[in-house]
């Protein structure tokens, strides 16, 4: 089978680099030397295990991309960026018709979806990439779809613990939480419960030393209104390596849709990913 190119922005940021890491040894991928990165990064390049990518800022790339689809005149981009640049990257994708996988967390989300659904260009949009937890927000759908308001006057908390430089809010955390409103739990995303002190996700959440530069946990509790009921979810994930897999499911699962362009349906969840056959 032939290789899928794949151009991975964010570099020299943490997920970007856990993702080119995988995809140079991963022989479905032909990872692309080329990276979209922030304005005030300073190296011109990056080395990640003996490849040397070069990295594109944000004033030149408009240039830069006719030279790289000249080189590679088909291929799909995984973006793990920043919050601030998600919709500019998504509306630069969408009119360079390049399919893209969006990783990246934040932004204003609304206008991310419709950048897409009225575009020709397909794209995995998803705040977690990670199978299991795409999975667990598979039944949480199913659940809201088919018992709505099950928790009907419940009080939910939600909080969750990212390493000190994550920027937003959990995406992931706000996706949950539009699943349990659905139960009936009337929550505001704005009262998520964000931890980001180093001292404090050792000390009480008890995260394990080696991971507060890099982790994701997660914990949403349901109370009844008297107290006598009590239920607690939780997702804690150490590292970036989980995401890695999915990420590259929803690449191939791109392509699978390039390969069938009859099909009007732009915007895909990692659900849909998941539920591929
Ligand atoms: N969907 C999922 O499963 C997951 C999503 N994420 C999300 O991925 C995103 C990245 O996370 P992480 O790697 O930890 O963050 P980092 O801050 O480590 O990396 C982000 C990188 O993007 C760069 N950047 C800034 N602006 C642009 C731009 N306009 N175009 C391209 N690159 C840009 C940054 O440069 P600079 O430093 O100059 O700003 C930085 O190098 C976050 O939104 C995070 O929540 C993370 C894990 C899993
Ligand atoms: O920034 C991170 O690290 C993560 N971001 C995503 C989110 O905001 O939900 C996914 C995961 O929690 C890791």
């Amino acid at each position: 089978m032939e290789k899928i190119n794949i151009m991975i922005n964010g570099l020299p940021g943490n997920v970007a680099k856990t993702m080119a890491r995988s995809g140079i040894t991963d022989n479905r991928f032909n990872v692309m030397p080329f990276s979209l990165t922030g304005q005030e990064i300073e190296d011109k390049t990056i080395t990640i295990d003996q490849m040397r990518f070069e990295l594109v800022k944000p004033d030149v790339r408009d240039e830069k991309i006719i030279r790289i689809k000249r080189q590679f005149n088909s291929f799909i981009t995984i973006d793990y960026t920043h919050p601030t640049a998600v919709n500019s990257n998504a509306l630069f994708y969408t009119q360079n018709q390049i399919p893209f996988v969006m990783g990246t967390t934040g932004g204003n989300r609304e206008q991310l979806e419709q950048v897409v659904k009225k575009s020709s260009t397909p794209a995995v949009i998803a705040p977690n990439m990670a199978k299991q937890i795409v999975g667990f927000q598979a039944m949480m759908e199913y659940a809201a779809n088919t018992f709505p308001g099950l928790f009907e006057g419940y009080t939910l908390q939600v909080s969750e613990s990212h390493q000190n430089g994550k920027a937003d809010t959990s995406g992931t955390a706000k996706a949950m939480v539009g699943y349990f409103n659905q139960l009936g739990a009337n929550f505001d995303v704005n009262k998520i419960q964000m931890v980001r002190d180093p001292e404090v996700q050792r000390k009480e959440w008890k995260i394990p030393k080696e991971h507060i530069a890099g982790h994701g946990w997660h914990t949403y509790t349901l109370t009844a209104p008297d107290g006598s009921a009590l239920f607690e979810f939780k997702h804690n994930i150490n590292g970036r390596d989980i995401y890695v897999s999915g990420t590259f499911d929803a690449v191939v699962f791109l392509m699978e849709k390039l390969n069938k362009p009859d099909d009007s349906k732009k915007l895909y969840t990692m659900i849909d990913v998941l539920n591929r056959p």
